[in-house]
């Protein structure tokens, strides 16, 4: 049992980070620690009116909580790590990674039950270029070319009223996000990963700290999961080795069972067509290493075409 420790968390103050950093608080107090929130507003949250890929991308939602950490107002920062570059700074660790929320991609939308049921010429609200891609795909594949995706940025409760306003005939949002804030019952259909392939990391929360704080290290440990762990290492190697940028519709998605990772991705571009290049990989459950080289192979299989 390690010694209990004061800890500071800093978190962005949406209601999904909120509720996200609200939760290791409660994770790390029933076992002893004292903790307190630090609430900060990242760049991130303050451009709205600009994709996220053109305006500097993930790192948005990261650099100001490392500032924090750096100059010691925060021990430790809470990430979705969807949100979380492939590399970070030095001086900074990823000291655990937690067990996953559901990681697949939800269709919301008060009039239509999927994508089929859309009424000619109606509008799908997203900004991610994954789901940009997957969509184009779906639509195309329906003959449904007459379907328009247009940006939609904001918090949830932002993007979900766009959606009460009518801007949108439906929109698309992760899973996780919805069943954290209790959004639930707003969802009319879970995308498989053979409909709409997650993003890597996607539903995992991530604690951030600065490198040499072995006894910070030591109290996160017991919030680890390692079948996550694990499964994200590999999704990560891929977007990595990929060149890691959120302006690339990227999905990479891993699940671990009867001691196998399976490793699933697909990547479009984001100016060409429906177009889609998807690979595979399996590899037996070994440690971190062995996941990330599983990523980095199926990340070269994606660039030389993929699977056919
Ligand atoms: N890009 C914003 C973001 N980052 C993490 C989540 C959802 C929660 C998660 O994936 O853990 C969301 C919202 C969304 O994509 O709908």
């Amino acid at each position: 049992m390690s010694s209990a420790l004061p800890i500071t968390i800093a978190t962005r103050e949406s209601r999904l980070a909120l509720w996200q950093a609200e939760h290791v608080k409660a994770l790390l107090e029933a076992r002893g620690h004292a903790v307190q929130l630090l609430g900060m507003t990242t760049r991130g949250d303050q451009i709205l009116d600009r994709t996220l890929s053109k305006v500097g991308g993930k790192g948005l939602f990261v650099k100001e909580l490392e500032a924090a950490l750096e100059d010691g107002r925060a021990d430790i920062a809470v990430h979705s790590l969807k949100d979380v570059p492939m590399e970070l700074p030095e001086g900074f660790d990823l000291a655990c990674v937690m067990v996953r929320e559901d990681p697949r991609d939800a269709w919301v939308s008060s009039d239509c039950a999927s994508p089929a049921d859309l009424p000619p010429n109606a509008v799908i609200g997203t900004s991610s270029l994954r789901r940009t891609v997957l969509l184009r795909a779906m639509l195309s594949a329906a003959g449904r070319d007459d379907v328009r995706i247009e940006p939609l940025r904001g918090n949830l409760d932002t993007r979900l009223r766009k959606l009460d306003e009518g801007q949108y005939a439906a929109i698309v949002l992760a899973a996780a996000g919805l069943k954290r804030l209790g959004l639930e019952d707003r969802i009319r259909h879970i995308f498989s990963p053979d409909e709409m392939l997650p993003a890597a990391g996607q539903g995992a929360l991530g604690i951030e700290t600065r490198t040499l704080r072995p006894e910070l290290v030591q109290a996160l440990a017991p919030l680890a999961d390692q079948t996550t762990w694990l499964a994200v290492a590999a999704e990560r190697a891929v977007s990595r080795a990929m060149g890691g940028s959120c302006s690339m519709p990227l999905a990479a998605h891993a699940t671990l069972d009867n001691g196998q990772i399976q490793l699933r991705a697909a990547w479009g571009d984001p100016e060409g067509g429906p177009t889609l290049v998807t690979a595979h990989g399996v590899a037996p459950v070994g440690d971190l290493a062995s996941a990330e080289s599983l990523g980095t192979l199926v990340a070269s299989q994606l660039r030389a075409g993929g699977a056919h």
